[in-house]
């Protein structure tokens, strides 16, 4: 039997995924709406990293940007020689014009659209709790989160952690007073919305209500939380799909509940790696539900037995996963469950995912096939040798 995933990619029917079903659709993030001179021909990036150049920071332009400040600062170690030691305001219009050939012109024209809505929101709406929006993590996470980030090693992450399925990482980690107020931002950003008959973007392709916290002012915060929380753990755990290079995320709240989406399909994300943490309030059922990592060939493969596991949220409490773990949320039964997402990404591990085609580091598909032409290569050696010994020596 075949599953299939909902991949959030290209918009497409989702399927009402209760885990046993068929159906895995894939996540993306929702939809929304450039010069190439003979000059640009002439810019080049440098094939390995300048690893002593010490690079810029650009995230005070991040609302002038087309891509991610982190973006400029990683290719900026790529700069040829004589661009290194120019003003800042140089080497980012260099980068940015080789960035803009690979974009195509459609990408831009939406990239443009998305920066003016973004702006349209932050100019009008009056945030309620401004101490969400900078980073304040004595006041955000939870002193044993804080302390196995600051040890910074394998085993300080494990110590706060399950593992209850290979991959899949849980961990307490907020403060239930920035919960609350979190929660509390979202509403009064909701009620701005309906008062001002304002229509807004879902996080993505797969939930109807929720909203992106990115388009309200949280994208610098969430960019450090990424950064500076979520990578290090990244780093250990997901190597091989990106962890070490996250570069960019998507920053999102879903609601479940009366009025609200009820479950969520079977489907994998549209990143490397997501963290989903339970914000509350009071709910019953909407557990989560995985089936194993696929990679896109093996997405709607079947699942084995011992990848079949159910984790049940608790507020305040995070889930670690790669984007590829295909997963879905159980009906919430009862009350009001809402979650924090972030989706991160990496353009490395995207781009040298093209030139690929064995990814048995993490696909449970590819693994199991390829340790089945190891058996079978190691039956057809030892068949062979014994058919030799049993020849008669003349
Ligand atoms: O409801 C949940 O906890 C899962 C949400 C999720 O998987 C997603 O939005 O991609
Ligand atoms: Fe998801």
């Amino acid at each position: 039997m075949e599953a299939s995933v909902d991949r959030r990619k290209q918009p497409q029917a989702p399927t009402a995924g209760n885990g046993n079903a068929n159906g895995v659709a894939s996540a993306t993030e929702e939809d929304e709406e450039g010069e190439l001179e003979e000059e640009e021909e002439k810019l080049r990036l440098r094939l390995r990293a300048n690893e002593n150049h010490k690079p810029e920071s650009y995230e005070d332009l991040q609302m002038q940007l087309e891509f991610s400040p982190l973006l400029f600062s990683s290719l900026e170690q790529y700069l040829p020689f004589n661009m290194l030691h120019v003003s800042r305001e140089l080497k980012l219009q260099y980068m940015r014009h080789i960035l803009l050939r690979y974009s195509p012109e459609g990408e831009r024209a939406r990239v443009k659209r998305h920066k003016e809505y973004r702006q349209k929101i932050i100019l009008n709406y009056q945030p309620l709790h401004r101490e969400l929006y900078t980073m304040h993590e004595a006041n955000f996470f939870v002193p044993s989160f804080l302390k196995a980030i600051a040890e910074n090693t394998e085993e300080s992450f494990r110590s706060i952690m399950v593992e209850p399925s290979p991959g899949i990482y849980t961990f307490e980690m907020l403060q239930p007073h920035f919960c609350e107020l979190l929660l509390s931002e979202v509403e009064n950003f909701e009620r701005w919305v309906h008062e001002k008959k304002f229509r807004i973007m879902r996080p993505n392709t797969m939930n109807r209500y929720g909203a992106v916290l990115d388009d309200f002012g949280f994208e610098t915060m969430l960019e450090k939380l990424m950064e500076h929380f979520i990578c290090p753990m990244s780093r250990v755990f997901f190597p091989e799909v990106g962890g070490s290079t996250l570069d960019s995320h998507h920053g999102f709240v879903v609601e479940y509940g009366v009025n609200r989406d009820v479950e969520l399909g079977f489907h994998v994300d549209d990143s490397e790696v997501t963290l989903n943490v339970c914000l509350g309030k009071q709910f019953s059922g909407g557990a989560l539900f995985f089936r194993g990592v696929r990679c896109d060939e093996h997405v709607h493969s079947e699942s084995q037995p011992e990848e079949i596991i159910d984790y049940s949220h608790v507020p305040g409490h995070a889930v670690l996963h790669r984007g590829r773990h295909r997963h879905g949320a159980r009906a919430t039964t009862s009350g009001q469950r809402v979650n924090l997402l972030l989706w991160c990404r990496s353009s490395v591990f995207r781009e040298l995912k093209k030139y690929q085609k064995d990814f048995s580091k993490w696909c449970g598909e590819c693994q199991r096939e390829k340790k089945e032409r190891q058996r079978l290569a190691v039956g057809a050696t030892k068949l062979e040798l014994f058919k030799r010994l049993q020849k008669p020596t003349s």
